[in-house]
């Protein structure tokens, strides 16, 4: 739990392979959240969301590293999220980070980069977390399309650009 990180798997087509890890399925509004953000599960979360068209989102806790590889197969397109607020957990989650870049299934997935909780204080600026993991670099030297947002999911600030992006990436029949 309060992990750093989550990878965020976009279906590549929502009607196969829901098998039996799914947990959790929930019809969901884009509407930003104004009020507590609900606790996710452990373990691994599928969402629907229609934004144009309708899209399930597979949502992998950070604790599941050692198995995100099983879902790439399935997957058109990935958010990664990082936490904010907790710098600690940066270097792992740039490892996490440039483990999926590097992963052959994935190499023209878009990808959303998300710094999330940002209505939080911190010690470490936002750019300067980006700073720190050289964040440009890995942009530059990534084979896939890569757009960063910052954003949270507690006050909605950002939120409209995820959904920009979930459109455009969807929108374009990818
Ligand atoms: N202040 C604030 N809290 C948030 C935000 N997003 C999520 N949280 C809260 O942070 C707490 C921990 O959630 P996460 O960081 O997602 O951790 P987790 O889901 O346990 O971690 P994973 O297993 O890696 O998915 C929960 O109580 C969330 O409600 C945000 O943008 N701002």
């Amino acid at each position: 739990m309060g992990r750093a990180t989550w990878a965020i798997l976009l279906r590549r087509d929502p009607r196969k392979g829901e098998g039996q890890s799914q947990k959790h399925r929930s019809a969901a509004s884009c509407t930003p959240p104004t009020e507590d953000v609900p606790a996710t599960k452990v373990g691994t979360n599928l969402t629907d969301i229609v934004a144009h068209r309708k899209i399930t989102i597979r949502e992998l806790g950070g604790c599941m590293g050692p198995i995100w590889s099983s879902y790439y197969g399935d997957c058109r397109a990935l958010l990664f999220m990082v936490d904010a607020s907790n710098p600690t957990q940066l270097s792992a989650s740039c490892a996490q980070l440039l483990g999926l870049l590097s992963a052959e299934p994935l190499a023209d997935a878009p990808v959303l980069i998300l710094f999330n909780k940002t209505d939080l204080s911190c010690y470490m600026t936002v750019e300067e977390m980006k700073s720190l993991i050289r964040l440009p670099d890995i942009i530059a030297c990534a084979t896939q399309t890569i757009t960063v947002a910052d954003v949270s999911a507690r006050t909605g600030t950002g939120l409209a650009a995820v959904l920009q992006w979930l459109q455009d990436t969807h929108g374009a029949g990818r």
